[in-house]
């Protein structure tokens, strides 16, 4: 529903739940009629199609300058963040080309950005020879796409773009969620990485994209073989209610995707993270028994797995951070969704869903496991005695 309240000739617009238009203390004719086109043009919006081609133009920018940096990365664009966590020239880059392409994009919406990276390193001053690199990053990334005919970007220009990503996010508005480099240990190891970017309306996740520039466009699932020969560059995007779709990130046609339907177990592969300080690979390997998973884990960084999950590669993802890690909502927003829309099923541990209305984190229980309609219920039955066998050994 959408609420037009003009009580001072200023047509207020809230919106509800259901497609109803109330308007109240209207002023004027005239208010009535501005407040009418006013709530017309943002409820016809709802289908999201702007924002949508704004993240994916956004999405593969920033890729594109990812690329660039992992191929000729240098031990200098590497630096360790306050928590020992590694963060480079990309990230930032990143970060600031999202930022940028969006509020260019979409001039007319009012602009949050709930984001990993924050410009305080780079304000100092051992950070500025990293800054000139990241700017000039940015704008030779943004001299590729035609369609912008801005000024070169000013090194203050970019530490804003950044700095745009320190909002709370929260239950009410529009919030866009950015992780700028998902999975940083494996962009340094040259593995996976991605970009993912999602936009939450009134606290729900409403589109995501994932671009994933080093997965393969065909199946990695269990039985695939790989060569150095395999096409790679993956863009993946869902807008609720619409489903998902892949395409290559140099632009081929989006095909629409589906989750692995299988209901046995037995023929379910499942990911989890390369990095064993991310996720508790005893504990996965512990339901997967308990499941009656027969293939070893695929281990790979980053949302990649979501995406890798929503079309089909395998059937199942479980995480499990260590004791007193807090999932972050840029880690997981864009992927839930191009899981759900494409058929899957996100929750904690305890079968709750994810909820990414409560700010910059998650509130959750134990973990996180992704899987098919089908599968869920023995998932969670697995999840549940698997706890309980680890908390009675302790
Ligand atoms: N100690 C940790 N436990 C769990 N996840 C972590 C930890 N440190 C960083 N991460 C985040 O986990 C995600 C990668 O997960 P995965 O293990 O699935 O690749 C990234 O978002 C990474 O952050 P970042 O975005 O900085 O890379
Ligand atoms: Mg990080
Ligand atoms: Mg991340
Ligand atoms: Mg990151």
């Amino acid at each position: 529903m959408v609420t037009i309240n003009c009580s001072r000739g200023v047509p207020k617009i809230t919106y509800l739940s259901t497609p109803k238009i109330t308007i109240t203390n209207l002023f004027s004719k005239r208010a009535s009629l501005v407040a009418i086109v006013a709530a017309a043009s943002s409820f016809s919006s709802m289908s999201y199609d702007t924002e949508l081609a704004a993240a994916k133009k956004a999405a593969s920018l920033a890729a594109r300058l990812c690329q660039k940096v992992q191929k000729e990365l240098l031990q200098s664009d590497v630096q360790s963040k306050s928590d020992k966590s590694p963060v480079t020239v990309a990230d930032y880059g990143s970060q600031a080309l999202v930022s940028f392409v969006l509020e260019r994009e979409l001039p007319s919406e009012s602009f949050s950005l709930v984001a990993e990276e924050d410009s305080g390193d780079l304000r100092k001053e051992s950070g500025q020879e990293t800054l000139q690199r990241i700017t000039k990053l940015v704008n030779d990334t943004l001299a590729t796409d035609g369609s912008f005919s801005v000024p070169t970007l000013a090194a203050e220009d970019v530490l804003r773009a950044i700095d745009c990503g320190k909002s709370e996010g929260g239950s009410h508005g529009r919030h866009w969620v950015l992780d700028p480099i998902d999975g940083t240990k494996g962009f340094l190891r040259g593995d996976q990485y991605a970009i993912a970017l999602a936009l939450l309306d009134e606290g729900k996740v409403v589109l995501g994209v994932l671009a994933c520039p080093n997965l393969p466009l065909a199946s990695i699932g269990g039985d695939s073989r790989h060569s150095s020969h395999d096409e790679v560059g993956c863009l993946f995007f869902a807008k609720v209610g619409a489903g998902t779709y892949m395409q290559s990130l140099d632009g081929s046609s989006p095909i629409k995707v589906h989750v692995s339907t299988t209901e046995n177990p037995e023929e379910a592969s499942f990911f989890e993270s390369f990095e064993a300080a991310h996720s508790l690979h005893d504990l996965s390997s512990s339901i997967a028994k308990k499941l009656g998973v027969k293939a070893p884990p695929v281990r790979i960084d980053s949302q990649a797995k979501y995406g890798a999950l929503s079309r089909g590669d395998g059937a199942i993802y479980l995480r499990f951070p260590h004791k007193g890690y807090r999932e972050k909502i840029w880690d997981h927003a864009a992927g839930c969704i191009v899981v759900t829309e494409a058929g899957g099923v996100a929750t904690d541990a305890a079968g709750n869903p994810l909820d990414f209305s409560k700010g910059r984190y998650l509130d959750l229980d134990t973990g996180i496991i992704v899987t098919n309609q089908k599968l869920m219920p023995s998932l969670l039955k697995a999840v549940r005695e698997s706890l309980e066998e680890a908390t009675s050994s302790l």
